[in-house]
C-alpha cells in the first residue's frame, strides 16, 4: 500500500480517499502493536539495570509519538501537513532510538542494536508514503545523528563504522526506492490524463466525443433541472457534405468538420457550454441562457461564421457555399424529461432547418 499524501490541499483531495487515511491510521496502530511486541523481546535482552530507561523510552516516549500522529490524522488540517507530520514522526522515533543507544552503552556499556532506525525510517518511506524529498531530508538527518553518536560513543567497537555504513547505505537504498516509485507514479499519473483525455475528446475536432458529450450533458440537465434554470440544446449537421466530400476529398472534408467545431469554440465560448462531436459532420452543444433570444444570437452568429468563411462547395443544389444548418430546443429544464427528450426535440428541430432550405435554425 502506497499513499500518496501530497503537501498541498489541491492535489491531496484529488488523490486521497477515506478509505487510504484508516489504512493510514491501521498502519500507525500496526506500528504501536510492532514496538510494543518489540518491547517484550527487548526486555529479555537488556540488562536489567537499563530496563528502566527502555521502558521509559519505548512507552513513555514512542509510543505517545506514534499516538500524536494517529490522533492528527483526525484534524482538519491533516491532508495540508501530512508529510512533515510523518518526517517529524520518523525523526523523532530514530532520535529517541539514538537516544536509547547511548544510554544504555553510558549505563551499561551494553550495545543496543540500532536496526530499529533503520526500520523507522523504511516504515515511514514506504507506508506512510513519504515523498522523496521528505525520506531524503529523513534520511540525512537520520544518518548525521547516527554518525554523531558513534563519534560520541563506540558503541559496537571495531565494528562501529562498519555499522554506521550499513545504516547510511541502507537509508540511501531506502531514498532511491523512494524516488523510484515517485517517478513512476508521476509517470503513471500522466499515462492516465492522457488515457482521460483520450476517452473523453475526439481526435479530429479537440471537442468532447459523443460518449464524453452525453455524460456531460447529463450533469449539466440535472444540475439545470434541480436549479430550473433555462438552456437549450444545439443539433448542427454541415449542408451538402457529401456533395462537398464527394467534390473535394476526405482530407478537405476533414478540414470543414474542424472549421465548424472553432466556429463553435468562437462562438459558444462560454466556461459552462458543453461542446461535442454527436458523430460524422453533426454536433451538439449544451449551452444556458436565460431568455431564448440569447440562443437565436448564437445560432446567427454561427451561421454568419460560415457566410464569412466562404468554403466553396460548388456540387451543392443550391448554396455554393458551405453552410450548416441548426436545431435548437431550449425551455426551462423542469419541462423536459430527460436530456435525451430535449436532444430528440433539437434533432426533430433540425430536420425542419433542412426542410425549409438549409444554412438555417430552426427553434422547436
Ligand atoms: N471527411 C469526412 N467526412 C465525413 C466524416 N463523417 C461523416 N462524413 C461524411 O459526411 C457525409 C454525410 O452525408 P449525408 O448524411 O448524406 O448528409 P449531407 O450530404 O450533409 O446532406 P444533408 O445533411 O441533408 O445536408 C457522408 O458523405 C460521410 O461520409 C468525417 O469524419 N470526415
Amino acid at each position: 500500500m502506497d499513499f500518496t499524501f501530497m503537501p498541498t490541499p489541491s492535489v491531496e483531495l484529488n488523490t486521497v480517499s477515506s478509505r487510504d487515511l484508516l489504512m493510514l491510521r491501521l498502519s500507525i496502530v500496526v506500528g504501536g502493536i510492532l514496538i510494543s511486541l518489540f518491547m517484550i523481546g527487548d526486555l529479555q535482552l537488556v540488562p536489567p539495570e537499563l530496563s528502566g530507561a527502555y521502558i521509559t523510552n519505548r512507552a513513555l516516549i514512542q509510543l505517545p509519538i506514534l499516538a500524536g500522529l494517529l490522533a492528527f490524522t483526525f484534524v482538519p488540517q491533516f491532508l495540508r501537513f501530512a508529510q512533515t507530520a510523518f518526517l517529524a514522526t520518523v525523526l523523532s522515533l530514530t532520535y529517541a532510538n539514538y537516544y536509547l543507544i547511548h544510554v544504555a552503552w553510558e549505563q551499561a556499556s551494553f550495545s543496543f542494536p540500532y536496526e530499529g532506525t533503520l526500520l523507522y525510517a523504511f516504515f515511514g518511506f514506504f507506508v506512510f508514503g513519504m515523498k522523496f524529498y521528505y525520506a531524503l531530508t529523513a534520511m540525512l538527518i537520520s544518518s548525521v545523528g547516527f554518525v554523531g553518536l558513534m563519534l560520541l560513543d563506540s558503541v559496537y567497537g571495531d565494528r562501529t563504522w562498519m555499522n554506521a555504513g550499513f545504516v547510511v547505505g541502507s537509508l540511501f537504498v531506502g531514498v532511491i526506492g523512494r524516488h523510484r516509485i515517485d517517478r513512476l507514479l508521476g509517470q503513471l499519473e500522466g499515462a492516465n490524463e492522457q488515457l482521460v483525455g483520450l476517452s473523453t475528446v475526439d481526435g479530429l475536432t479537440e471537442l468532447f466525443n459523443r460518449r464524453a458529450l452525453m455524460s456531460e450533458s447529463e450533469r449539466l440537465f440535472a444540475l439545470k433541472r434541480r436549479a430550473n434554470h433555462r438552456l437549450a440544446v444545439f443539433m448542427m449537421d454541415l449542408d451538402h457534405f457529401k456533395q462537398f466530400n464527394d467534390r473535394y476529398g476526405h482530407q478537405e472534408g476533414d478540414r470543414a468538420i474542424r472549421i465548424q467545431a472553432d466556429i463553435m469554440r468562437q462562438v459558444l465560448k462560454r466556461q459552462t457550454d458543453i461542446l461535442g462531436r454527436y458523430g460524422g459532420e453533426e454536433f451538439m452543444a449544451v449551452i444556458e441562457g436565460d431568455h431564448a433570444d440569447r440562443f437565436e444570437r448564437l445560432a446567427t452568429e454561427i451561421l454568419r461564421q460560415w457566410q464569412e468563411r466562404a468554403v466553396p462547395n460548388e456540387d451543392s443544389p443550391n448554396s455554393k457555399i458551405l453552410s450548416c444548418s441548426i436545431g435548437i430546443c431550449q425551455g426551462l429544464a423542469s419541462e423536459f424529461d430527460s436530456i435525451d427528450d430535449m436532444i430528440r426535440k433539437a434533432d426533430e428541430a433540425l430536420y425542419c432547418a433542412k426542410k425549409q432550405g438549409r444554412a438555417r435554425y430552426v427553434m422547436g
